[in-house]
Order: structure tokens, then C-alpha cells, then sequence
């Protein structure tokens, strides 16, 4: 105990050390950015470079503010005698490296070593802060000497922190990633990075701090930014706090809908069923909205533009040759629509031209005529010599070279102008609105409309075609990211990873989920159907298997449904046991039955986050009876990737009844509690 008690007060004088630079830290930037914002220029470059070091000293100052809490977390020792702090950020007071930032490369050895392989490690220290105050210290040794009758044995902090209760809010968890875990994030791949596991097994927290570390360590998502996405609104609120936490606050947070829906300007489009959902997310539809934007261009046939009365005509070759020109070289179609525009500007002056040769030549020739053989245009070329003007590369004088010589920049300048020009483009080669495009393929197929909702009332299942359809006719979107996070990836359709796609040009990304939990929108078999096999092949699937957030006892309880749901998926392992989970028949009224079992979980720990999870159509009446108590009632379909202490699941029967692929919404339901789960059935 005496031992114990003078490393921890030696740990507080490195952790006040600590502190007190972080202040220092605090106040320099904060003066910094004082000048900063204050030293005004009118010099544009000054004033660019002021405004990238604001928003450096910005963030640096939120990385500061954010270190506050529990700013320093573990120690390594080496076995040569060297010592590290690790933390939230990284401070040093002048040669001296007073704590190390976790995502520094030397950090890596206190999520990494194990008693196996030590990476050079004698000890690994667990520190534990309440504000400023360190008020526990535990090791860990790790090179086979003998452990002390205070020394940690296996993963204290580790299972202090996922047997905590839950507030609602993920946390960070920095201080105890796992080593599997760790090896994701710090992962040096820059294409895509799939996680997959089972439920529980750390995959949000890995995409998580991989956004982290990627910021940190990637040139490019520092300079394009880093965006998340998540499965629903209830979901990112969930997980909004941890890159805060880690002292991360720039990266955008969204819905894939959401993120189209704001890039379009299309507002408040209403949420749908899952069978619309997957409709509008098979991926052929991407051939049909091109294959109409192509039935737009120029379709068979001839184009005649009046000028001047006169009428010229492109016939089907010409006309067949100016869209191939310009639908072949791989512009979106509003864009081709210009050069396809010049190519008709070109053909109609190049025959203005030539015809009024031919009208010159054979006024030469009538003039001849009349005037009696005598050649005006030689008659002519002695004088015109005389006055230094020389024959042009035909031998031409006179009318026919004046025609030559005719502005063809000034022709095509008018003729681009030219209304009616332009009114016989416009119908070969119209310009587009996504909307337009959408509304056509919307005509074939009456299974992607809403009944009675009138034309072009948007859903949510209808935001990834319209992002295809701008894509097609206006290219790439205007907002794109260095680096992109997509957690319970499996609820996104095809068609959304389209949109998803075009959003990380880089395709450097991180893309977590489970294909078990997949809900009946997606139903994707593998990340080569989800991503597309040429990105699938590229990826770096890595696999977690232990699970952090259920115990052994409830997992078990899901076994037989994996088995049916995912027969090829191992189930993973707990590293928590736990009480065993409850099955209750309910003899009259469900809802009764499931709210008198959420009222004894509330009873059983007041301070305990219950939920009831129940069938979509059955929330609202559990819910209603459920008001005041504090239970949170979740339906099944928003119910992935949150955890709460206790969970009632409410008539697996019905959950399986409701949608397609019911087995798997049931799996989810089970596998949310972290410490009880209650099943009520009839
Ligand atoms: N290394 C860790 N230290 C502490 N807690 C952890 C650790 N890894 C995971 N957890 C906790 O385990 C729980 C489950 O983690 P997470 O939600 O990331 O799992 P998941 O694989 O995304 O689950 P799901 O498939 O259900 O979405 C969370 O409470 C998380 O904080």
C-alpha cells in the first residue's frame, strides 16, 4: 500500500507538471489568436495566411480544451529504463516530452503489448484522473516479472469501463482500446478499410478513433475534411460526442440521405418504407437514369436551323457524328450539351460560309458575263498588288477571298447567339434538371411512387437517384471529402453507396457494419455487392471478434438466431458473464406484460438506461404507457448500433412478423443490453 500510495503521488507531481503546461499551452494560444484575429491586412495573401493560421490556433485551442478531461491515461515503461506518459494530446516543456499524444507512433506500444510480445515494454500503467487529481494507478507487468499483490492482472480498466453504466452517450475509449482494435485505427492503409464483427465488438468505437487518427495522420483528410455517416438521426446523436472528445470537432456528421438531400437543396423529404427503399436502391437503376439522359442527346434524325430564311440542315450522318462527339467525351450531360452546341455552331457556319462562296463565285461568273470575259477578280489582282496585297493560298482575289476572309470568329459569335439556333438545340440536346430525368424512369416504373403523392414529391428512397441524375447531367459534386467514415454500413443501398462514393474521390475510407444486421432495405450478401467487387477486392477487411458491449450469457441467447440469419458468421466472444437472460410468456395483454417487466428494470437500478425494443407498429402503445418512467421505447428499425443497461424486447414474435428479413431486426433487438435482457412474448 505504501508503495502504491508514493507512485500515485509521483504520478500527480508529472500530472500537475502536466497541467500546468496545458494552461500555459491554453493562454499562449488563446493570445495568439487574439493577434491574430486583431492584425487585419489588405494584402490578400497576408490575409489568406492570417486566416489559415486562425483556423490552426483554433483548433489547436479546441484539442486543448478538450484534453482537460482525464488529460493523462497510461504510462509505458521500457525495459531499458524510459518511461512515457500517454494522453490526449501531446505536451513538452522544452527537451522534455512530458506526455505523448495517443496517436503517436510511440503510444502504440500500450494498446499493443501483451505479456507475448512485449514490443520492449517492462510495464504498462492505467492511470486514473477525477479532474486534476489522480486517484488510481494500476500496472500491469508485462515481461514475466512477478506481480505485486497490487498489480493488475488481466483487464481491470478494460472491464471497469464496458461494465459501467451506460448514460445514453457513447464515450471515447481511448485509454483501453484493445490491440485488435488498435491495429485498425492506426492502420497506415489509405483505400478503403472494412470492419466487420458481430454486434458488440467495438466496430463504431474503431470507425470512431480511426476518424481520429486519419485526421491526425492523413495529409489529405486534414485538407478535404472527414465525414461520418450513420444510420439515422438517433443514431449520430448517440455518437456525437466522441470526436469532440478527442478533441476533434471539424468533421461532418450526417445521414447518407441527409447529405444528399442538402448537396441538392431538396428539403424535408419524408422518411418510407423499407420495400420502396430497396426499390429505389437497385443499382440498375444507374443504367436506366443513364440510358434516359442518352435518349436526351440527339436522338435519330435531322437538325435545321433557320438563318437569315435560309434553312440549313444537319442530316442524320452529321447530326449522328456531333452526338458522338460530344456524348463521347465524358462530360456530364449539360456540360456536352455546350460542345455539342459548338458543334452545330461549327457545321451551320462552315455551310454559311461555303454557300456564300458558291452565291460570290457565280456572281463572279455572271459579272464575267456581262462585262464580256473580262476576269474582274484578275483585272484586279495587278492593282491589288500594287498595293501590297498578295494573292491568298488559293490564288484567290477579290469576292471569293473576301468570303474567305470573312470574321468566322464574328459568324460564330452571332450564330451562338442566334435564338433560333439555339431553340433547334435546346430540342435535340435539352438541358436537364435531375428532377426531369428522375420523373422518366419514375413513368416506367410506378413500383418507385408513392400512391397519390403528386409528381415530384421526394422521399427519402428517391434523394440517391436524384444524386445519380445530377451526376449524370452536372458531374461530380461540389462537396467531396479526404477521408470518409460509414458506420452500420449495411443499411446502405447500392444506389446510396453510389452517392456515397462520389462523395471520397480519394476512396479513402472506413467502412464498418455487420451484414447479419442487415435490414430489409439493403440485404447486401457481401461488401463485393455493397461497395462493388473492384473496391471490395482492394479493401482491407479486417475482422473483430470480441465483444465489449453484451455478456457471455446474452450472446448465447442470440446464437441460434445467428446461426439461422448467418450460418457462415462465427459468433463472438464475450469478455463480460453476466446475469442470465429472462423469458417471459406474457398471459394476458402484451403490452402490459412488457411494461410491468420495463417498470422492474427501472426498480431493479434507478440509474440504469432501460429501453423497450419493440416492432415499429407497436412503439406508440408502449410508449404511451410508458411516459414518465424514464424507458426509453425504441422500434427495431432505429434501433442498431445503440446499447442500453436493460432491454425488454417486446414480442419477438411480431418483430420477426413485421418486415421482411424480421430474424435479423430480432437479432439487433437481442443484442443491445450490456447487462440484463428481458424477452416478453406471448
Ligand atoms: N476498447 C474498449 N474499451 C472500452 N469499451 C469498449 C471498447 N471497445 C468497445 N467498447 C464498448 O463496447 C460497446 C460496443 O461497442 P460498439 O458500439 O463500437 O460496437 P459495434 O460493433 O459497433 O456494435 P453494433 O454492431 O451493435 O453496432 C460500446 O459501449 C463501446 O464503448
Amino acid at each position: 500500500m505504501q508503495q502504491r500510495q508514493i507512485e500515485q503521488s509521483a504520478e500527480q507531481d508529472h500530472v500537475d507538471a502536466m497541467y500546468a503546461r496545458l494552461d500555459g499551452e491554453v493562454a499562449r494560444v488563446s493570445a495568439d489568436l487574439d493577434d491574430a484575429v486583431r492584425a487585419s491586412s489588405t494584402d490578400p495573401e497576408e490575409a489568406f495566411t492570417r486566416e489559415v493560421r486562425v483556423r490552426m490556433l483554433n483548433r489547436r485551442a479546441r484539442t486543448l480544451g478538450s484534453a482537460e478531461h482525464h488529460l493523462c491515461f497510461g504510462r509505458i515503461d521500457h525495459a531499458d529504463g524510459r518511461t512515457l506518459h500517454i494522453g490526449r494530446t501531446g505536451l513538452s516543456d522544452g527537451d522534455d516530452q512530458l506526455l505523448v499524444d495517443w496517436r503517436a507512433d510511440a503510444a502504440r506500444p500500450f494498446y499493443a503489448a501483451t505479456a507475448a510480445h512485449t514490443m520492449g515494454l517492462h510495464r504498462r500503467r492505467h492511470l486514473r484522473l477525477e479532474g486534476r487529481k489522480v486517484t488510481r494507478v494500476s500496472d500491469e507487468l508485462l515481461d514475466g516479472a512477478e506481480p505485486g499483490p497490487e498489480d493488475l492482472v488481466g483487464d481491470g480498466p478494460l472491464l471497469e469501463a464496458i461494465g459501467a453504466r451506460r448514460t445514453g452517450r457513447m464515450r471515447d475509449v481511448v485509454s483501453t482500446l484493445q490491440a485488435e482494435q488498435d491495429a485498425i485505427i492506426r492502420s497506415a492503409h489509405r483505400g478503403v478499410t472494412v470492419v466487420e464483427g458481430g454486434p458488440g465488438t467495438g466496430k463504431t468505437v474503431v470507425a470512431l478513433h480511426r476518424a481520429a487518427y486519419v485526421l491526425a495522420g492523413f495529409d489529405e483528410a486534414r485538407a478535404d475534411g472527414v465525414l461520418v455517416l450513420g444510420p439515422n438521426s438517433r443514431f449520430l446523436d448517440y455518437i456525437a460526442e466522441v470526436l469532440p472528445s478527442l478533441g476533434e470537432n471539424d468533421v461532418a456528421m450526417s445521414t447518407a440521405d441527409r447529405l444528399v438531400a442538402n448537396a441538392l437543396g431538396v428539403d424535408a423529404a419524408p422518411a418510407v418504407g423499407h420495400e420502396l427503399r430497396r426499390a429505389a436502391g437497385d443499382v440498375r437503376l444507374a443504367d436506366e437514369l443513364a440510358e434516359t439522359v442518352r435518349g436526351y442527346q440527339a436522338p435519330a434524325g435531322t437538325l435545321t436551323v433557320l438563318v437569315d430564311g435560309d434553312a440549313i440542315t444537319m442530316d442524320t450522318h452529321a447530326l449522328a457524328e456531333a452526338r458522338a462527339t460530344a456524348g463521347g467525351a465524358g462530360l456530364p450531360h449539360n456540360q456536352a450539351r455546350s460542345l455539342f452546341k459548338d458543334l452545330v455552331v461549327d457545321f451551320v457556319s462552315d455551310e454559311v460560309q461555303a454557300r456564300a462562296r458558291i452565291m460570290l463565285a457565280k456572281l463572279d461568273e455572271d459579272i464575267e458575263v456581262l462585262t464580256g470575259g473580262v476576269n474582274v477578280d484578275k483585272a484586279a489582282a495587278k492593282d491589288l498588288e500594287r498595293l501590297g496585297f498578295g494573292p491568298d493560298e488559293g490564288g484567290a482575289f477579290g469576292h471569293a477571298a473576301a468570303v474567305a476572309e470573312l470574321d468566322p470568329g464574328a459568324l460564330r459569335a452571332e450564330l451562338a447567339d442566334d435564338l433560333a439556333l439555339e431553340r433547334a438545340v435546346e430540342a435535340a440536346w435539352p438541358r436537364l434538371e435531375a428532377a426531369d430525368v428522375v420523373l422518366d424512369v419514375l413513368d416506367q416504373r410506378p413500383e418507385l411512387t408513392v400512391e397519390g403523392a403528386p409528381a415530384g414529391a421526394w422521399t427519402t428512397a428517391h434523394l440517391p437517384l436524384l444524386d445519380e441524375a445530377e451526376h449524370l447531367l452536372n458531374g461530380p459534386p461540389a462537396r467531396t471529402y479526404g477521408h470518409v467514415v460509414v458506420d452500420e454500413a449495411q443499411e446502405l443501398t447500392p444506389m446510396q453507396w453510389r452517392s456515397v462514393l462520389r462523395r471520397c474521390p480519394g476512396r479513402s475510407m472506413t467502412v464498418v457494419g455487420d451484414l447479419a444486421q442487415a435490414g430489409p432495405a439493403t440485404g447486401a450478401a457481401s461488401w463485393a455487392d455493397a461497395l462493388g467487387s473492384d473496391l471490395a477486392r482492394r479493401a482491407d477487411v479486417r475482422t473483430l471478434t470480441v465483444c465489449y458491449r453484451t455478456t457471455a450469457e446474452v450472446l448465447a441467447a442470440a446464437a441460434p438466431l445467428l446461426a439461422q440469419i448467418a450460418p457462415h458468421q462465427a459468433p463472438a466472444v464475450a469478455v463480460r458473464t453476466g446475469a442470465e437472460p429472462r423469458r417471459v410468456a406474457a398471459t394476458g395483454d402484451l403490452v402490459s406484460a412488457v411494461v410491468a417487466e420495463a417498470r422492474a428494470e427501472v426498480a431493479v437500478d434507478l440509474d440504469a438506461l432501460v429501453a423497450v425494443v419493440a416492432a415499429d407498429g407497436a412503439v406508440a402503445g408502449i410508449a404511451e404507457a410508458l411516459d414518465g418512467t424514464g424507458v426509453r421505447v425504441v422500434p427495431v428499425s432505429q434501433v442498431r448500433g445503440l446499447e442500453f443497461d436493460a432491454v425488454v424486447v417486446a414480442d419477438p414474435d411480431g418483430i420477426i412478423a413485421a418486415r421482411p428479413g424480421g430474424e435479423r431486426d430480432l437479432y439487433v433487438a437481442l443484442t443491445r443490453p450490456t447487462q440484463r435482457l428481458v424477452v416478453v412474448g406471448a
